[in-house]
């Protein structure tokens, strides 16, 4: 047996990895999730996203600035002009810092954020599994070509959750995340052209092209599940088989395959069914291209490599 077979071992996520190097870090990420989504209920929704982003190797590189060397991912075409959360992030590290130094990584804050995001707007909780490093550096490139876009049609998608190591199955159930949050009309622009074709509901189109037809179209905002956009819960899915999905690729979830139609079905009966697959795809895509070990390092602030 060689060296790296012992290290190995020890590069695996665990949970209650600060309960003695930070005993406070868990309740001091969800006071400051709280009290940002007590000030903007949309929060909670960008909290989750910035996790999905930085995930694909979730090694908080979607949270560094440009720099001489490198573009960062906050000006990829996923990222512009569209995540949110960053000062949340900071001010949580921030206090991380002063309590317990160089302890835990802006990549374990982002995935800690999300599940809190979550359990605050009233979805599942669940144990999160922590020792991620951050990242040395940042990909424009790989956020532009990993991370699936609104027009993406069902086998592209499947393709690039698979891509990742993500199933069919994960990639149903995580957007269910759509359950909360905002989009941009500039994304959703190619569902507003259809007439009313069997996967738009007519009032629900008349509405959004109302919205997106104002001076300023493009960057209007319509809510992702128009029931509920600040409650975790399964009626994105419902919204799916009634025609009101708003980004095309949501839509095409029960329109254009039929596999992805019987999951689509299943969640929107069973709530319950769908909070326990979205924990444990959210465990799966926490754990995804982790850097740990002495592989990368705990940043200091989240926004520049040590
Ligand atoms: C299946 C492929 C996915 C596609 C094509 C996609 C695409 C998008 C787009 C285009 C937006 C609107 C961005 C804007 O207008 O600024 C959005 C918002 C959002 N996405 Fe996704 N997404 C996907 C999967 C996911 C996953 C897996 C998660 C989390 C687990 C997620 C969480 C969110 C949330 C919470 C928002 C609202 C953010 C806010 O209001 O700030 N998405 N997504
Ligand atoms: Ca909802």
């Amino acid at each position: 047996m060689n060296e790296t077979c012992v290290d190995d071992i020890s590069i695996v996520l665990q949970i209650d990895l600060y309960k003695n190097s930070c005993p406070e870090a868990e309740s001091i990420i969800y006071s400051w999730v709280e009290n940002a989504v007590s000030q903007d209920s949309r929060m909670a929704a960008s909290l989750l996203r910035l996790h999905f982003h930085d995930c694909f190797g979730c090694d908080g590189s979607v949270l560094l600035d440009d720099t001489e060397d490198f573009t960062g991912e906050k000006t990829a075409l996923p990222n512009l002009n569209s995540l949110r959360g960053f000062e949340v992030i900071d001010a949580i590290k921030s206090e991380l810092e002063s309590v317990c130094p160089q302890t835990v990584s802006c990549a374990d804050i982002l995935a800690t954020a999300a599940r809190d995001s979550v359990v605050i707007s009233g979805g599942p909780s669940w144990e999160v599994e922590m020792g991620r490093k951050d990242s040395l550096g940042a990909s424009k490139e790989a956020a532009t070509n990993n991370i699936p876009g609104p027009n993406s049609t069902v086998p592209i998608l499947v393709a690039k959750f698979q891509n990742v190591g993500l199933s069919f199955n994960d990639m149903i159930a995580l957007s269910g995340a759509h359950t909360l949050g905002m989009a941009r009309c500039s994304t959703f622009s190619s569902r507003l052209q259809g007439s009313n074709g069997p996967d738009i509901n007519l009032d629900f189109l008349q509405n959004l092209q109302q919205l997106c037809s104002q001076t300023d179209g493009n960057s209007r905002l319509a809510r992702l599940d128009l029931v509920s956009p600040a409650t975790f819960d399964n009626q994105y899915y419902i919204n799916l088989l009634s025609g009101e999905g708003l980004l095309p690729s949501d839509q095409a979830l029960v329109t254009d395959d039929y596999q992805t139609r019987q999951l689509v079905l299943s969640y929107a009966e069973d709530p319950l069914a769908f909070f326990e697959d979205f924990k444990n795809s959210m465990l799966k895509m926490g754990s995804l291209g982790v850097l740990t070990g002495t592989d990368g390092q705990i940043r200091g602030n989240c926004r520049v490599v040590n």
